[in-house]
């Protein structure tokens, strides 16, 4: 082992990392807050001041990811589908079996220039997840509750207020609604069965509602729908512990480009295109497993320095306060400062840690867990 990876691997570097992360990251919480009265008017400076502020959270971790674990995200796309990336709007239909699979996401949004402004319909309970689901409240993220009776009318408003946003987004769906596990693929393919689909074996049978009230919802304003499958070579599972452990994995993203007009309005047949969707998707992984990669040719945008740059400044200020705080505390000699210091650092470590587990598949929610008819948690 390098001194380099014997660094990464120290639980101070992790602590350290987690810390800058979480105190920056309130920080500029903090600072969103203070953005507010500008809705009332400026909208449209409101939002490009939090695209801004956003991608200072953001680009963090995709600065951990890119630089600290040196991971290696190749693009199979066709070359002019690429030249249309960053450059209008887009939603992007990806696969959910990965627990960074997130930050992959993310990785390619900052190469094409869209990370502060990338929205997601996500469910509810992020929203109270320090840091970053606070951030997405000013970003206008759309949430849902998993719930149709609930969403149908929240989530379509949420999407209509997207209209008049100022600058290029794309828009995440994770279709499947939850990530997979083989229980909720067993219970999936049942329900499959029970509507006469064929059965997916990479996938989760797609929710189909969540895609048509978004085409829908989002005609006239994007461009296309990028059809997106990851996988990760040599089988691997990534996880976010193994990224601040500086592991290197390599994501492999296959891109196909899909004109939004092509897309049916009604209900059904949305639903239908959707579920042939998901057997194409299936079919590509299919390939990937047979082959090691997938289809098409390989298009690979470069890194850019702006996430290392943002991360560094952070870090760079924090490293130099908390030397000080050190000093400063050792040479105090009170028990009761030392003792409060400890503590909040104990506070921080298993704040963090909670956040953490929010991207642990084990510890997941039970929703698609059941059989019909569904229950949600
Ligand atoms: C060039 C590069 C390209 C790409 C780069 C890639 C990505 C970058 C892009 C952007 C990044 C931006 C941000 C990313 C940052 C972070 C993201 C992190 C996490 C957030 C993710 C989540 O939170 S996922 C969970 C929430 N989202 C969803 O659930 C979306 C999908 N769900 C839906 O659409 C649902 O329809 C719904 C939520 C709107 C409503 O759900 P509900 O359950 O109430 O209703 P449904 O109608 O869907 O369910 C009932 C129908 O489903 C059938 N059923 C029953 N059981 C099952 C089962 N187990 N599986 C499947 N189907 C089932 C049932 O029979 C009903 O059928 P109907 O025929 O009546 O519809
Ligand atoms: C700079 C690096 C610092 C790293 C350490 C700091 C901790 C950061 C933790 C960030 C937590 C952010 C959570 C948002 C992403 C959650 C992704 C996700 O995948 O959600 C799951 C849902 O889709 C479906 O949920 P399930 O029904 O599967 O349950």
């Amino acid at each position: 082992m390098g001194l380099l990876q014997l660094l990464k691997s120290q639980v101070l570097c992790h602590l350290f990392i987690c810390f800058v992360f979480l105190v920056s990251g309130i920080i500029v919480n903090m600072l969103q807050l203070c953005t507010l009265p500008l809705w009332l008017v400026n909208k449209q400076l409101f939002r490009r001041v939090n695209i801004r502020l956003a991608y200072c959270i953001s680009s963090q971790m995709v600065a951990v990811l890119e630089w600290w674990s040196g991971t290696e995200c190749t693009l199979y796309t066709d070359p002019k589908s690429y030249s249309h990336y960053g450059k209008e709007n887009a939603i992007v239909v990806l696969n959910h079996n990965f627990e960074i699979d997130f930050m992959c996401g993310w990785t390619f949004c900052d190469r094409f220039g869209v990370l502060g402004s990338s929205k997601v319909l996500a469910k509810k309970e992020l929203a109270y997840v320090p840091v970053i689901g606070w951030m997405w409240y000013f970003l206008e993220i759309v949430f849902c509750k998993r719930k149709w009776e609930e969403d149908r009318k929240t989530v379509a408003q949420s999407l209509q207020n997207l209209q008049d946003y100022p600058e290029n987004f794309w828009f995440l769906l994770y279709c499947e609604g939850t990530r997979f596990t083989p229980k909720k693929h067993e219970i999936s393919m049942q329900v499959a069965e029970s509507k006469g689909l064929p059965k997916l074996k990479y996938h989760l049978l797609p929710r189909t509602k969540g895609f048509w009230v978004t085409v829908n919802n989002l005609r006239g304003k994007v461009a296309a729908v990028y059809d997106s499958t990851l996988n990760f070579r040599d089988n691997e599972a990534p996880t976010l512990h193994g990224v601040l452990n500086g592991k290197k994995y390599h994501a492999d993203l296959y891109v196909r480009r899909i004109p939004l007009e092509s897309i049916p309005e009604g209900e059904a047949e949305c639903a239908a295109w959707l579920h042939k969707l998901y057997q194409e998707k299936d079919s590509f992984q299919e390939h990937y497993a047979q082959t090691g990669r997938f289809p098409g040719p390989i298009t690979n945008p470069p890194r850019r320095p702006w996430a290392l740059i943002n991360w560094l400044f952070w870090c760079g200020l924090f490293f130099y306060h908390l030397v000080l705080l050190f000093v400063q505390l050792l040479s105090s000699g009170s028990m009761l400062t030392i003792t409060a210091s400890l503590a909040f650092c104990v506070a921080v470590s298993v704040g963090v840690r909670w956040m953490i587990g929010q991207t642990e598949i084990d510890r997941g929610s039970t929703y698609g867990n059941k059989g019909v008819p569904l229950n949600n948690n």
